[in-house]
């Protein structure tokens, strides 16, 4: 009994030692197989709800705004639902598209212009005999487009050389021919570029001015839209103190795309709030600060007095990077001399030649930046709000060529 106590007393002795071990194996093969699955490597598709990270723009630059095909083409990420105060508050700020390609969508708004100018010269330069009465004509034509006596006679120097060395001529040499011709005179190398990027913590400013009605404000308010789009701040100042639904007109543009609005009361000094919208844009830290003013004919010295000295007004403050000249393209030979007297009391740095669509008067490109000696930097070419285009002349002298 005692003996079978003995050898039972031996085999539950076994069967603990065997219980033991298995027990370690076991915690062992667990710690071995959690080391594996946490050293691991991670595969390259390894699904992760972590955004990459954003890239780093370089020191003063800004990040471009994005471009659609990127968007379209990234790899769907759930993010967390905003929280619901968030919801509630959506606001209501458009995003505007960015002025980067805008003459080319716009460019079948040059259509009279493209049949008065471009086809009209493309016909006339394929006859087979060019007479002294055909030049007659094709003088005739740039002169009715507004291209100005001087540029004319130039252009039509050119094109009776270059007629001569070609010889008989085939179509396409015919629009090569004139395409060259069209973009000299354009002068293609003048720089465009609308200064608008701030200088260390200064905001860059745009003084916008013309006479009544050219498009000043409705101008200011595109290019404020074009440069959001672009991914930049703005603040607007409404300096046009005379009529108060300018000062309503712009605030409107401004609350569509999140941009302040300085503005001072009806009758005020608009140096003052030319002044008061740089010292905001200032503290804002905003990129540009644009100030439109109130339409003044260029033969009341007066007021054109008082367009001096809102420009020196703002100068005991900031620099002003770009002074933009806003000209209705159908005004002709009128507008010509409104710019003159213009560039005697501001420096004008820019034009922008608004309502290009619907004239056939295009030639007027050539003929402002001969007489005035400054590009045309923006072209209004339409009444929607996103109708105003960085000035590309080869795009502007291929809409008039037509393809
Ligand atoms: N078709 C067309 N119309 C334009 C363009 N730019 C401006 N306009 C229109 O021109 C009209 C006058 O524009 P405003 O911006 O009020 O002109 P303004 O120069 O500020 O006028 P004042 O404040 O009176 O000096 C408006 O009806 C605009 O919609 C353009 O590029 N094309």
């Amino acid at each position: 009994m005692l003996e079978q106590c003995g050898v039972s007393g031996k085999l539950h002795l076994v069967d603990g030692y065997l219980g033991i071990i298995v027990i370690v194996a076991v915690v062992a093969l667990l710690a071995v197989g959690g080391l594996f699955l946490f050293f691991r490597p991670k595969g390259k598709g390894a699904p992760t709800l972590e955004a990459p990270p954003r890239p780093q723009a370089p020191a003063g630059e800004q990040p471009q705004a994005p471009d659609l095909g990127e968007q379209q083409g990234a790899a769907t990420t759930t993010l967390p639902p905003p929280p619901a105060e968030e919801l509630v508050k959506a606001p209501e700020i458009e995003v505007p598209p960015p002025s980067a390609g805008r003459m080319v969508r716009l460019r079948s708004r040059l259509a009279r212009s493209q049949s008065a100018l471009g086809k009209g010269l493309l016909e006339l330069l394929s006859r087979d005999r060019l007479d002294d009465e055909v030049w007659d004509e094709i003088e005739e034509t740039l002169i009715t487009a507004d291209v100005g006596v001087a540029p004319t006679r130039a252009i039509v120097e050119d094109l009776r050389t270059k007629v001569k060395v070609l010889g008989t001529r085939t179509p396409t040499e015919v629009r090569g021919m004139l395409r060259e011709e069209l973009l000299a005179q354009i002068a293609p190398e003048l720089d465009r570029t609308i200064k608008t990027r701030p200088t260390g913590e200064r905001p860059a400013v745009v003084l916008v001015v013309g006479v009544n009605g050219t498009g000043k404000t409705t101008t200011t308010g595109k290019l404020a839209r074009a440069l959001v789009g672009d991914g930049n701040k703005v603040v607007l100042g409404a300096a046009d103190t005379f009529r108060a639904a300018a000062a309503d007109q712009l605030q409107t543009w401004g609350d569509r795309v999140g941009a302040a609005v300085v503005r001072g009361p009806e009758g005020g000094d608009p140096a003052s709030v030319a002044f008061d919208a740089v010292a905001r844009g200032i503290d804002d830290k905003v990129d540009t600060v644009i100030v439109d003013t109130a339409g003044r004919l260029h033969t009341k010295t007066g007021l054109m007095d008082e367009l001096g000295k809102v420009k020196r007004v703002i100068e005991k403050k900031a620099v002003v990077d770009e002074v933009l000249l806003v000209l209705d393209a159908t005004t002709g030979q009128n507008g010509m001399r409104q710019a003159q007297v213009f560039a005697e009391v501001v420096n004008i740095t820019g034009i922008a030649l608004t309502k290009l669509d619907g004239t056939a008067k295009g030639g007027i490109v050539i003929s402002v930046q001969r007489e005035l000696g400054v590009p045309v930097k923006l072209v209004g070419l339409g009444e929607g709000p996103d109708d105003l285009a960085p000035f590309d002349p080869e795009v502007f002298v291929d809409a008039l060529l037509g393809d």
